[in-house]
C-alpha cells in the first residue's frame, strides 16, 4: 500500500524533464553567466524573505526552468498533500503509525486546529505552563549553579545547540551541562566540578530507556548520594513520554511530551527545559513564536514563494541530478557552534533512508551527508577543498547582521569573510596557472537573520525541518522513523557480557580479534 497520495518523484514526467534539462542545460549552467544576463532580476528572483529569515539562493546552480520543473516535481510527488497530511495529524509516520505534530509544540493556545487535535494543544500547552513556571522558579533559586542535562541524540543536540546559541540572553548564575556519551570520561569529567547541593540533573529521554541515558542516569545519580545528596525529588527531574519509568527510576518531578513528537523535533517540548533554565519564560516563548511564524510560512505561502519548499527542492536537485553527495553548514557567529551536529541528526536521520515509505527500494539517492564548523575556522582548515578539490560542495553560509557582544572591528571582518567566500566559490579566479587557478561556479547558499534572538533562531530552525520534510516527501520515504539506528544497539547488548568473559564463539574473526584486543 502506497503511504500517501501522489506519484514518487522518480516516476514523474517532471522528473524525465529536469533529466532532459540537466543533461541539455543543468550539467553546463554557470551562475557567472547567468547573473551578467540578468544580474538584479537573478538576486531578486531567487532569494526569499521568509519570517525572521532573509535567503539568497542566487548563488546557486539554478535557472528559472529548473525551478519551474522541480515545482512541477513537487505538485506531480504530492508535497502540498502530504504537508497537510502533517498539520491535519494524520498519520504519516506509517512504519511507527503516529502522527508528527511537532508543529503543534509552538502552536499559540488560541490556534484554529482540527477538531481532533484540540486535546493535544490544550495538553501542550498545560504542560509548557508547568514546564515554564519551574523553569522561572528554579531561576530564581540561587542555590542551583549547575544544570546538568543527561540525554542523547534529539534529547541532547538540539537544547545543547539553543543554549549555546542564545548564550546573549543567558541570566548569569547558572552553568549548563550537556552529558551524551556512555564513555564516563564525559560524566566524571562534569561531576568533577560539583556540588550536590547546588546541582540539578535533567534526565531527557523520550522513551526513558535509551542505554547511554540510563547508564549516565544510575551513575549520576549514585554520585549523588555518594556525594551527600539527600534531597532527590529536588534534584532529579525527567523529560520524557515514559513518566511510568521516571517513576520507577526515582524521579518524582516529570514533564511529559508525547509520541507524535520525534526525538530530533522535540526541541520544542518538555526537552526543551534547559533552554527554559537559560533563557527564561518569554525566551523560550519567544523561540516557539519565532517557529510558528515559519510553520506558517510554509504551511500557507505558494511554493514558489516557500523558503523551507524553494530549499528541499534546491536539495533534490543537486542530490538526483547533479549527484552532489554532501553539503557543508558554515555558520558565521561562533554561538551557532552546535548548528551543524543538531542538522546532522535533524536530516540524516530523518532523510537517510533507502526504501519508500511502502518499503520498495530506491533508485536515487537520498540525504547527503551534512558537515560543517563556524566560518571563520573552516577556512582555515578545509575550505582549500571546498575552493580547489575535485568535488563540488554545495555550501551554506549563515550570517547574523547585528553582533551581540561590543568588540571593535570584529563583525564587518567575519561579515567580510562570508562574503567574501561565497563570492570566492561563484566568481573563482582563472589564467592564474596551474595551482593557483580556482575553477568557480561552486555553489552557495546565504542566510541572513538580523540578530541572533529566539524569535530568529526559531524561525531558521522550522526553516530546517521543514526543509527536510520537503526533500523526504519527495522521496516518498518516511522522514520521521530511524530503524537504521537499531541494529546497532541490538549487537552491542551481545557484545557487551563477551569483553568480561571473552567468550567470542559465533563471532566474525575480525570482532574476536578485536575483543581478544580490548580485554
Ligand atoms: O530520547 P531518547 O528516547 O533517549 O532517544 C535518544 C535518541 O536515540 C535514538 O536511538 C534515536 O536514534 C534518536 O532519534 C533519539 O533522539
Amino acid at each position: 500500500m502506497s503511504a500517501r497520495t501522489g506519484v514518487r518523484c522518480d516516476r514523474t514526467a517532471a522528473w524525465k524533464q529536469l533529466r532532459a534539462h540537466y543533461d541539455e542545460l543543468g550539467a553546463r549552467f554557470d551562475v557567472r553567466t547567468a547573473f551578467e544576463a540578468d544580474g538584479d532580476a537573478r538576486f531578486a528572483a531567487f532569494s526569499e524573505a521568509a519570517p525572521h529569515v532573509f535567503a539568497d539562493l542566487s548563488k546557486n546552480l539554478i535557472d528559472r526552468r529548473t525551478e519551474e520543473l522541480l515545482l512541477a516535481l513537487a505538485r506531480e510527488s504530492g508535497l502540498e498533500a502530504h504537508r497537510d497530511a502533517m498539520f491535519a495529524g494524520q498519520p504519516i509516520n506509517r512504519t511507527e503509525d503516529r502522527a508528527v505534530m511537532h508543529f503543534l509544540l509552538r502552536a499559540p493556545a488560541d490556534v484554529t486546529v482540527a477538531e481532533h487535535n484540540k486535546a493535544a494543544l490544550a495538553d501542550v500547552h498545560a504542560t509548557l505552563d508547568a514546564m515554564l513556571a519551574y523553569a522561572e522558579q528554579l531561576r530564581g533559586d540561587h542555590t542551583i549553579t549547575d544544570v546538568v542535562n543527561i540525554g542523547i541524540g534529539g534529547s541532547d543536540l538540539g537544547p545543547q545547540m539553543v543554549v549555546r546559541a542564545l548564550d546573549a540572553f543567558t541570566a548569569p548564575g547558572k552553568r549548563f551541562h550537556f552529558v551524551s556519551n556512555v564513555d564516563g570520561h564525559e560524566l566524571a569529567g562534569v561531576l568533577k566540578g560539583l556540588a550536590p547541593e547546588h546541582t540539578l540533573f535533567l534526565i531527557a529521554s523520550k522513551t526513558f530507556t535509551t542505554a547511554e541515558t540510563m547508564t549516565n542516569a544510575q551513575s549520576a545519580k549514585r554520585w549523588f548520594a555518594q556525594s551527600g545528596g539527600v534531597d532527590v525529588a529536588r534534584h532529579f527531574a525527567a523529560l520524557t513520554t515514559n513518566v511510568e519509568a521516571a517513576r520507577a527510576f526515582g524521579i518524582e518531578k516529570t514533564f511529559g511530551f508525547w509520541d507524535w513528537v520525534g526525538g530530533r523535533y522535540s526541541l520544542w517540548s518538555a526537552i526543551g527545559l534547559p533552554i527554559a533554565l537559560a533563557i527564561g519564560a518569554d525566551g523560550f516563548r519567544a523561540l516557539l513564536a519565532g517557529a510558528h511564524a515559519m510553520d506558517e510560512h510554509f504551511r500557507t505561502a505558494p511554493l514558489a514563494q516557500n523558503l523551507p519548499v524553494r530549499l528541499g527542492l534546491l536539495d533534490v536537485w543537486y542530490r538526483n541530478f547533479h549527484g552532489f553527495t554532501s553539503r557543508s553548514i558554515a555558520p558565521y557567529h561562533s554561538a551557532l557552534a552546535r548548528l551543524p551536529a543538531y542538522l546532522q541528526q535533524l536530516e540524516m536521520e530523518s532523510n537517510g533512508k533507502q526504501v519508500d515509505a511502502s518499503g520498495e527500494a530506491l533508485s536515487f539517492g537520498t540525504s547527503p551527508v551534512l558537515w560543517g564548523e563556524p566560518g571563520t575556522n573552516g577556512q582555515h582548515a578545509y575550505f582549500q577543498m571546498l575552493h580547489q578539490g575535485t568535488d563540488v560542495i554545495p555550501l551554506e553560509f549563515v550570517a547574523v547582521r547585528d553582533a551581540t557582544h561590543e568588540l571593535e572591528g570584529h563583525h564587518p571582518k567575519l561579515l567580510a569573510n562570508a562574503l567574501a567566500q561565497a563570492q570566492a566559490l561563484m566568481a573563482g579566479q582563472a589564467d592564474a596557472g596551474g595551482h593557483k587557478n580556482f575553477p568557480g561556479n561552486r555553489p552557495s547558499t546565504f542566510f541572513v537573520l538580523d540578530k541572533l534572538t529566539p524569535e530568529s533562531l526559531g524561525a531558521f530552525l522550522a526553516m530546517y525541518e521543514h526543509r527536510v520534510f520537503t526533500s523526504g516527501a519527495l522521496w516518498g520515504i518516511n522522514s520521521f522513523d530511524q530503524w537504521g539506528v537499531e541494529l546497532g544497539k541490538v549487537l552491542a547488548r551481545d557484545i557487551e557480557p563477551r569483553l568480561a568473559s571473552g567468550d567470542t564463539q559465533g563471532l566474525d574473526a575480525s570482532t574476536a580479534g578485536l575483543i581478544a584486543r580490548l580485554r
